[in-house]
């Protein structure tokens, strides 16, 4: 409930005027819910005994004072004969009710003797017209108080769910790194929905419902206290189960919420790679996995039911028990003109029709709103849980964060500073490492697969900080600038290219938002994105990418992604296997377009390609998390085995590839 409530205080922050006029309305539903109820007392009395009002009320005032009137001889007669203070007790405190009763009558009677109609039938004209308006009034106010809350609460859950992409952009970032797309995915969709719908019952219904209840119950307890007490005799035992059955339902939720998302993370992951799947005949296992993964979802949601529908049979169960006991008890009275059952008092005088009957349609109504808190329950435990949930990833602290005094980053070397890095604790990928990039300058690196050397940009645009040593540019320990500034001087093109489903002149100019049409398409004709753009698409730079880039061809995606990083024009390219899908002739024109772009823009690649080494002014040979070895090609096929066997490699599959 706790994570629930910083949900519920975020929507009465943005919404109080919106919330305080949806519970006041909620208040008016039962105030009028009550008195609606409250009209069976008079209509009963007309129709049963054909009396209007003002005969009514002439009736109970003289029943008040004979009531008082014998009363108090009563008192007399049991002082005479010396009785009992406990009896003598009993009988004030009867005659009390009378007194308090005949109070309520006078302050009733000038409105009855001014308002009400004299005839019975215009009396039940009357009853009617209250009860219609009553109702019409009730509706407004319930239409007002539904959609307010509701408003409030989708919008928390659309702001939760803007908070939590946010956060999920950040935890991305160094080793707090959420890898579970299903299961973000299942926090940021169902369970903020959960989260929302709480609110909105919590502050709606559940305030609501109360509240129609209260009324009844306080109409029930104005016309026999006592009997109300006798009839509630049940509630404890279903209190306690309503609360066993809410820890189960939450526990269950949670166990929903977490299934859900292994099925979604399930369908994400096979639908990205269908073709593996499809290629390897591999169906039916996947299909019984998910067939398994889907089960377990339908056993929590099962579950679910069956304890949302043993709620609700609690709550009709402890509704129709308080009707029963006070119709057992309450029809002995009537029956019996009695006020006493087994010696307890139960009654300050023998209960009328009217008055009996106005009890049990009290207790009818109380029971409506009783059965419908049964469906509150499960939401808001629903809600809690999704609330843990969403608010857990919130409250986390992401890992790469900005220092509290950044200090703006200069142009210049580049330095990794005896830098140690691990993804986790047992695997060691940079060892002590050392190396300067000299402002401007080109260089390649190169390394058997494994090697570190995607780490050492990872560690360079700061996707994670070192566990040990600095990476510094311009003399300046990146952790020390903010992470807006570093990543806005590096144009990153990397091996898994990532293009957005939208135009591709859109997806170069995320290089660079401010970038005009031109400026986009000159872009792409220096990334060679014109050979083909004109070519092979139907609407030329405004063709769709497809999700993910999935109408393009590999090279092609290459391409786009690295138009935007032109288009970007940072102090430092770094082109990770950047052509590595592209062929040795567009391959060619590319280098030629890096030349001339680049400029004197400090530029790092990492490659194997023979052709790419020659824009190098250094090659830097990593082996084993260290650099191994610094030169020029011709140095290095001398001097660097590593070196020397990655180029014999590549130099035959370039030879087999022509
Ligand atoms: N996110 C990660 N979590 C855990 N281990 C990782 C992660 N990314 C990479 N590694 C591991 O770190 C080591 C270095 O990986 P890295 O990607 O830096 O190598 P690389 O030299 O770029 O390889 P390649 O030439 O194959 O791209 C590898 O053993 C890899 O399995």
């Amino acid at each position: 409930m706790r994570y629930l409530n910083k949900a519920i205080w975020l929507a009465w922050r943005d919404f109080k005027w919106s919330i305080i006029i949806s519970v006041l309305s909620s208040l008016m539903v039962g105030v009028l819910w009550g008195a609606n109820v409250g009209a069976v007392y008079p209509f009963a009395e007309v129709i049963f005994k054909g009396d209007n009002l003002h005969q009514w009320i002439a009736r109970e005032t003289e029943a008040c004072e004979t009531g008082i009137r014998e009363g108090e001889a009563k008192i007399a007669a049991m002082k005479a004969e010396n009785a009992s203070s406990g009896e003598i007790y009993s009988q004030e405190q009867a005659v009390e009710g009378w007194r308090n009763r005949l109070k309520s009558v006078e302050k009733t009677r000038p409105w009855i003797e001014k308002y009400a109609p004299t005839s019975p039938f215009n009396t039940l004209l009357g009853i009617v017209a209250f009860l219609l308006i009553g109702t019409a009034l009730k509706c407004f106010f319930l239409a007002i108080s539904t959609i307010l809350m509701a408003r409030a609460a989708f919008r928390t859950s659309r702001s939760l769910q803007r908070q939590f992409f946010a956060k999920m952009l950040d935890l991305q970032l160094g080793k707090s790194r959420r890898d579970d797309t299903g299961d973000s995915a299942t926090r940021v969709g169902g369970d903020i929905n959960a989260i929302g719908n709480a609110i909105s019952i919590l502050l709606g219904k559940s305030l609501r419902e109360p509240a129609k209840m209260i009324a009844c119950i306080a109409l029930a307890a104005y016309i026999n206290w006592r009997l109300l007490l006798l009839s509630l005799l049940v509630c404890p035992l279903a209190a306690y189960l309503l609360m066993t059955l809410a820890k189960s339902i939450k526990r269950t939720s949670v166990r929903v919420m977490e299934a859900n998302g292994r099925v979604i993370g399930f369908f994400l992951q096979i639908n990205n790679g269908f073709q593996v799947v499809k290629a390897f005949g591999n169906e039916e296992l996947e299909n019984k996995r998910f067939f398994e993964k889907t089960e377990a979802v339908f056993r929590q949601q099962m579950k679910l039911e069956i304890y949302g529908s043993l709620i609700r049979s609690n709550n009709e169960l402890l509704g129709i028990g308080m009707v029963c006991l006070s119709l057992v008890a309450g029809g002995y009275l009537v029956l019996n003109q009695a006020t006493h059952i087994f010696g307890i008092k139960l009654a300050d005088k023998a209960m009328d029709f009217g008055g009996i009957m106005t009890f049990y349609a009290a207790l009818i109504a109380a029971a409506d709103p009783i059965r419908k808190l049964g469906d509150v329950f499960g939401s808001i435990q629903a809600g809690t849980a999704g609330a843990e949930r969403v608010f857990s990833v919130l409250a986390a602290e992401p890992a790469i964060k900005d220092p509290e005094n950044p200090v703006p980053l200069q142009d210049g070397d580049i330095c990794f500073k005896d830098v140690s890095f691990r993804y986790n604790q047992n695997v060691s990928v940079l060892n002590d490492m050392n190396l300067t990039i000299r402002r401007g300058e080109k260089v390649a690196i190169v390394g058997p697969n494994g090697c570190g050397k995607s780490t050492l940009i990872n560690l360079m645009l700061r996707f994670y900080d070192p566990d040990e040593g600095a990476v510094t540019i311009g003399g300046i320990d990146i952790r020390d600038a903010t992470q807006k500034d570093l990543r806005s001087r590096i144009g990153l093109v990397n091996q898994n290219t990532v293009l957005f489903n939208d135009s591709i002149q859109e997806n170069i100019r995320y290089g660079r938002l401010s970038a005009t049409d031109e400026e986009v398409a000159a872009a792409g004709k220096l990334a060679e994105v014109d050979t083909f753009v004109h070519t092979h698409t139907s609407h030329g730079y405004k063709s769709n990418c497809g999700e993910l880039g999935s109408s393009l061809s590999g090279g092609q995606r290459q391409r786009i992604a690295i138009a935007r990083a032109l288009l970007k024009n940072p102090d430092i390219f770094i082109f990770d296997e950047a052509t590595s899908q592209i062929d040795l002739e567009s391959e060619r024109q590319i280098h030629a377009a890096f030349e001339r772009c680049v400029g004197d823009s400090t530029a790092i690649l990492i490659t194997h390609r023979p052709a790419a080494l020659e824009l190098a002014d250094r090659i830097i040979v990593m082996n084993a998390g260290q650099v191994e070895a610094i030169g020029s090609h011709e140095e290095l096929l001398k001097r660097s085995q590593t070196y020397y066997e990655l180029y014999r490699e590549e130099v035959v599959q370039d030879r087999q590839a022509a």
